[in-house]
This record gives structure tokens, C-alpha cells and sequence, in this order.
């Protein structure tokens, strides 16, 4: 299979993993059977329409799907490791926050109300342990963040938005984790503020050799930061490949119709153009492609569910990129 030919040796191994929320009415197949592998130095983004899985594959990544949200297959390879086969105590232990750190949708407002910054980040480092001058660490986490020492003694309610993320991002990083998830991260703040933050996470990726996976809606902010794209449809990655390529050679009909809808400046197009329709049900999908209802290609084959077809820099889950097809219709 192309996207884990080749991953021993990547950092960051993902293999058909699957992760349902497992309701009464069913199983919700929020993420199913996704494949992806990072090498140190790549920084990914994920990106899909509301609802498609994007957040709970953050979770899965980081074990930390709450009930009815369930890892059911699959494995997550990181430095060696299965992390899927760990007891919750050895992945408590030895990887959450130390080696795979997450800033959850909507962290910043959680910070809590009654405590300094400093302190927040102090009581971190003290649960895990950390045997070093922990003021010290306080400050240089605040400082990597591009936060000033003063900051420490702040309350939440007196820090602005970018602010309170930036506090969030420095509790994400203070046990130095070699993977940081970013979900949605500049949800809410002013156009500038988002481009600080992204500014901060390209510079945790370049200079301190954090692997960053940013999880967003928005294509266009994601690529600003990320050597790899996943696109997300209804709980499956149906296109994998290098930002450049997203962008100048969309495979999937998914991926070409969001690029599509990316509003172009100089353009002179008006009008957002958008396919039809609307995402399947995760509780019981269609068999096949799940594009396919909606797709402008539709053929018959694509309701046998497409395998992953190489490309020059990952994979796309569409059978307009058979071979054998191709062949056939020449
Ligand atoms: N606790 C839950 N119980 C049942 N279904 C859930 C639960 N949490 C999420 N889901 C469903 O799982 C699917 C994927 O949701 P998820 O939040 O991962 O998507 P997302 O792409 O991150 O969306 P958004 O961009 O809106 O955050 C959705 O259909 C959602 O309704």
C-alpha cells in the first residue's frame, strides 16, 4: 500500500485507524480505516468541512476520546511504539504531553478563571514531575511563545485572545513533546492575531523541530504552515500529498471542488463555487466512494469502495486514478 510503504523509518506512522463514537443508534464512523506516515521534519494539516472526522482524529492521535468515542482499529506508530496497544498507564506515563501534546478546539477559554498564568503552568510541570527550576521553565516556555515574563502573574480575564492561545500553546509545549496536534487554533481571533499564531507554530516547526499537525476548515490558513495536506471526507482521508501539490494539482473531485472554493482575490469571480449536496451520514454511510453522490465523475466503479492510488507525493482515494481503468478507456 503506498502510504505505509516506507514507514519504518518515518516518526509518525498512522495504519488504518478507525475511530466510532458508539451510540445507541449505532456506530458513528468518524474516523475509518485512515492511513498517513510523517517523517521528522514534516509538519501536516488536516483539513475537511465541519463534522468530518477532523477533531476526532486529534483525539485518537492523543488517546484522548472521551465515551461514547472509542479507538476500534488501527494502529498509531510514533518513534517505534504502538501507542494504540499501550495500558492507559505506560501512555499516561510515557507519552501524553511528553512526547504528543494537543491544543484542543476551544482550550484558550478554559483556562482557569482563578489562577495566574504562572501558576497554571507551574502546577503542569509539578504533576509531572519536573525536577528542574520550574520558575525558570515558566518563563521560558512564556518566552518561546513569544510572551513576555510578565505575563506569568496575569490572570486569564486580562489577557487578550492571542494571548490566552499563545498561554495555551506554551502548556501544550512545556513537557517538550515531539508532536504537537493544533486543532483549530485561530478559531475566533482577528485575521491578524490568526496570522501571529500560524506565524508561532511555523516557527515551533522550523527552529525547534516540533512536528505540528494543524487541524483546520481553512485550506488556505493550513498551507501557511504545513509541507503536507490531508484531506478529510466524511471520516475518511481521501487525498494525502505535498501542500504544492493540493494546491497546483488537485486529484480528488473533493480536493479540486475546496480549492475551488478558496476565494480568490484578483480573480474577478464573484461567486463561491461549491458542489452540491451535502456530506453522508457517518451512522450508516453508503458503501463505495462517499464522494460519489455528490461527485461531478461519478462513474459505476465508485460504488466499490477506491483503494489508495499513488501519486507523486501520497496517495488519493478515487478510482479515476486506476490505472487499469485509465488503460481501458484509451
Ligand atoms: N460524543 C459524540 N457522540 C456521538 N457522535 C459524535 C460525538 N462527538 C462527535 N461526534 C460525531 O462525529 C463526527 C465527527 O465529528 P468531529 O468533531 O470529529 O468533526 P470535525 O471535522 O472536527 O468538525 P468541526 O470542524 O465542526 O469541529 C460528527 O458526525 C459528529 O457528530
Amino acid at each position: 500500500m503506498p502510504s505505509t510503504a516506507g514507514d519504518s523509518n518515518k516518526k509518525l506512522a498512522v495504519r488504518g485507524l478507525s475511530a466510532y463514537y458508539l451510540t445507541e443508534r449505532g456506530p458513528v464512523k468518524a474516523v475509518d480505516a485512515v492511513n498517513f506516515a510523517l517523517s521528522e521534519s514534516e509538519s501536516l494539516g488536516i483539513v475537511g468541512e465541519s463534522a468530518c472526522g477532523k477533531s476526532t482524529l486529534g483525539s485518537a492521535l492523543m488517546r484522548s476520546m472521551q465515551p461514547p468515542g472509542k479507538i476500534v482499529g488501527g494502529a498509531i506508530v510514533l518513534g517505534g511504539d504502538d501507542i494504540v496497544k499501550m495500558s492507559d498507564r505506560e501512555f499516561g506515563k510515557k507519552v501524553r504531553w511528553k512526547k504528543i501534546a494537543m491544543v484542543f478546539q476551544g482550550a484558550m477559554n478554559a483556562l482557569d478563571p482563578v489562577y495566574t498564568v504562572g501558576s497554571q503552568l507551574k502546577e503542569i510541570l509539578e504533576e509531572h514531575g519536573f525536577e528542574g527550576d520550574v520558575d525558570a521553565k515558566v518563563l521560558e516556555s512564556l518566552k518561546q511563545v513569544g510572551l513576555a515574563p510578565a505575563v506569568a502573574s496575569r490572570y486569564p480575564h486580562e489577557l487578550s485572545g492571542g494571548m490566552k492561545q499563545r498561554v495555551v500553546i506554551a502548556m501544550a509545549l512545556l513537557l517538550e513533546p515531539d508532536l504537537l496536534i493544533a486543532d483549530e487554533p485561530t478559531t475566533a481571533l482577528d485575521v491578524l492575531v490568526q496570522s501571529q499564531i500560524i506565524a508561532l507554530l511555523k516557527k515551533l516547526h522550523r527552529e525547534k523541530g516540533v512536528t505540528v499537525i494543524l487541524i483546520s476548515h481553512d485550506l488556505a490558513l493550513v498551507s501557511q504552515v504545513a509541507d503536507k495536506i490531508g484531506i478529510m471526507y466524511a471520516g475518511q482521508l481521501v487525498e494525502i500529498g505535498s501542500t504544492q501539490d493540493i494546491y497546483k494539482n488537485p486529484k480528488h473531485p473533493y480536493t479540486q471542488a475546496l480549492i475551488a472554493a478558496v476565494p480568490r482575490l484578483h480573480s474577478g469571480e464573484k461567486k463561491i463555487r461549491f458542489i452540491p449536496g451535502s456530506p453522508p451520514s457517518l451512522l450508516d454511510p453508503p458503501a463505495g466512494c462517499r464522494f460519489y453522490p455528490r461527485c461531478p465523475h461519478a462513474m459505476e466503479v465508485c460504488k466499490q469502495d477506491p483503494p489508495e492510488f499513488e501519486t507523486d507525493t501520497g496517495y488519493v482515494r478515487c478510482w479515476l486514478y486506476d490505472p487499469t481503468l485509465k488503460s481501458m478507456s484509451h
